[in-house]
């Protein structure tokens, strides 16, 4: 153990707030604050759960001064909780995936001269000087760039194959579709743009004082990194930038990509020593994506799976086997060469269950609670079957275009016969049902699209093989406070050992990005992220089982449930595209296995 004062920092710009956490080298957690966009900015930006929008073209973004307020809010609130920023021997950090911030040509001799008396703010963005080229970053909400998707798709052949090469197939919210279109909506910004960050880089870029790398890991959710020859992708560089001068050009304003995701850029920024009393040598360590880090939170085995329940809800594995599909993402690993990670990802995740919970909660003195939700949940029975002669109730909630399946918002509700496999429309006429429903209709989407990545797996006890199922489900983010979602996550997810969640921080997201810093700075020659977190690892301490796994039976009874939730999905977009969505009134059409999408 490394016995020393050091303290390391990791942080998680997401959707609705910015976290900090800080630990020590043991991994021990010291202190943490966040920021919170609405509570803290909601008035000053007009934003809503942390973003703007413009429904009219399906436009989800952020404004990039409120994340500059975010970071010096933050600090101030670690000091005010007595934080000893001259311990601060490394940080790290993650962004939320996918968002392309937009720097000016003034970015870096802005970011290299602040001045410690004032603001990031004050200097960054002002009505005289701005270090951004476009006042926004597209958010991973956004849904506006169906046509540049189908570009990205057609441009290698098919979406199959731009899957193989990039990790994943087109999808509106990767940058290179995202960058495309702002290149032709805004060509004046984009002709002021020295260079481009993800959120990731571009919150390490703050911390560094000038323009900082994009991650091994966070470039994989572009559509635009040749994951097989570990480089950008000339050809898919020229189709976003239009030429391929503009290919060149892009990839300058894109910048070089380390293999090492311990990699230091440098010392942070002076700005940060005198204005809180950072340690000059405190290093600045690669920022990833916000999905990456969440699998460095512990010690992940292949066999196990996270289920991150943000504002999106994200099911993520680490695996060696490359197996790339169009139906869902592979990246690479933040830390590990030859590692992958497998990720789905559903836009309708904490804020749809919301939805349901608010429209329970109609006396509710606090409307936020969620223990009508909760209550009615655990006493509805499993797929709403008051007995197996019953049909079964499944469901798509979708207040927003969802990613996958690719289809226009909406809520569609069947009663499925598992005997005959017919499926029946019902009307929206049980609100009581939807509480059990939506978070079953969540895990058995998980499930139907991560079971070619699952193996037989013994009994904890009698140690005979059970059907393919994780060994263990982490869960994390938001939602992994609420006991009851907990325990149908294991009851449609199986789980041989059960279901967790960190006993350690409130944020897994934050705490990997901390981790990544203490192995960053404190690694041997050759030490990998696993073996130095694994000697570090105090399992009895950092997690807790908080709900049964694998029911026999019931396990068994939700896999049929999964063979009518796949029939309903196809159902539904097919029926979609052969009308014209209510969302946009554009119309809809497949354009992925089993997917639609709406065309504007
Ligand atoms: N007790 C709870 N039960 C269910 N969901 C919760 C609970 N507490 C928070 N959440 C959900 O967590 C979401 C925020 O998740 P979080 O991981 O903190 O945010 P972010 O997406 O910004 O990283 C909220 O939108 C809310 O739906
Ligand atoms: O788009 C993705 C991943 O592909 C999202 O997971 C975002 O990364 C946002 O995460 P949260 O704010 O929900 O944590």
């Amino acid at each position: 153990m490394a016995g020393n004062d050091d303290l390391y920092m990791g942080f998680d710009l997401s959707t609705q707030q910015l976290k900090c956490i800080i630990v020590n080298s043991d991994l021990k957690h010291q202190h943490e604050a966040k920021v919170d966009f609405d509570a803290d900015f909601g008035s000053k930006y007009g934003i809503h759960k942390g973003v703007l929008t413009n429904p009219s073209e399906g436009e989800v973004f952020a404004p990039t001064a409120m994340w500059l307020e975010a970071v010096d809010l933050v600090l101030q609130r670690l000091k005010e909780e007595g934080v000893d920023f001259s311990k601060i021997r490394g940080l790290s950090g993650a962004g939320m995936q996918h968002g392309t911030v937009f720097w000016s040509k003034e970015a870096e001799s802005l970011l290299s001269n602040l001045d410690s008396s004032k603001t990031l703010l004050e200097q960054l963005e002002t009505k005289q000087k701005s270090a951004f080229a476009h006042p926004h970053s597209p958010n991973w909400q956004d849904a506006s760039t169906q046509k540049q998707c189908d570009e990205f798709d057609a441009q290698l052949g098919d979406p199959e194959t731009l899957a193989e090469i990039t990790g994943s197939k087109a999808h509106h919210r990767f940058s290179g579709p995202q960058i495309k279109r702002f290149r032709t909506k805004y060509p004046d910004h984009y002709e002021n743009v020295s260079r481009i960050s993800l959120v990731s880089s571009f919150l390490a870029s703050v911390f560094l004082g000038e323009i900082a790398p994009i991650d091994i890991s966070d470039v994989t959710g572009m559509n635009l990194w040749h994951i097989g020859k570990g480089d950008w992708h000339d050809e898919m560089l020229a189709l976003t930038a239009g030429s391929k001068d503009g290919a060149a050009d892009l990839k300058k304003k894109l910048g070089v990509v380390h293999e090492d995701g311990g990699k230091t850029f440098g010392n942070i920024s002076e700005y940060f020593v005198n204005r809180f009393g950072f340690r000059k040598d405190a290093s600045v360590i690669a920022f990833t994506g916000d999905n990456p880090s969440t699998i460095l939170a512990l010690p992940l085995r292949p066999s196990d799976a996270m289920v991150s329940l943000g504002t999106s809800t994200t099911f993520l594995m680490s695996t060696p086997a490359y197996k790339p599909d169009p139906a869902y993402h592979f990246m690479n690993h933040p830390t590990t060469a030859g590692l992958y990670m497998f990720m789905l990802c559903y836009k309708n995740g904490g804020l749809a269950r919301e939805q349901i919970r608010d429209s329970l909660n109609t006396s509710a003195t606090n409307p936020t609670n969620w223990d009508t939700f909760n209550e009615t949940a655990l006493a509805t029975p499993p797929l709403s079957q008051k007995s197996d002669a019953d049909d079964m109730r499944l469901g798509l909630y979708f207040p927003r275009p969802e990613i996958v399946p690719n289809i226009h918002s909406g809520q569609w509700r069947y009663a499925y016969n598992p005997k005959s496999g017919d499926l029946k429309e019902l009307a929206a006429d049980s609100v009581p049902d939807d509480a059990r429903n939506i978070v079953e209709s969540q895990m058995l989407s998980l499930r139907l699209r991560s079971q070619n990545l699952l193996k037989p797996e013994p009994d904890q006890e009698t140690g005979a093989m059970l059907p393919p199922q994780p060994k263990r489900v982490y869960l994390v983010g938001g939602g992994s406070a609420n006991q009851a979602i907990a325990q149908l996550c294991g009851e449609v997810l199986g789980s041989t050992e059960g279901v967790y969640k960190l006993d350690i921080g409130g944020n897994a997201c934050a705490l990997g990005s901390a981790y990544k810093a203490v192995w960053a700075c404190e690694r041997k020659e050759g030490e990998t992220f696993e073996q130095l977190i694994g000697s570090r690892w105090d399992e009895e301490k950092f997690v807790k089982r908080i709900a049964g796994g694998y029911k026999k039976g019931l396990f068994e009874k939700y896999g049929d449930a999964v063979t009518g939730f796949h029939k309903m999905e196809k159902l539904v977009v097919e029926e979609a595209g052969n009308a014209k969505s209510p969302a946009t009134g554009g119309t809809v059409f497949a354009n992925e296995k089993g997917a639609g999408a709406i065309a504007k």
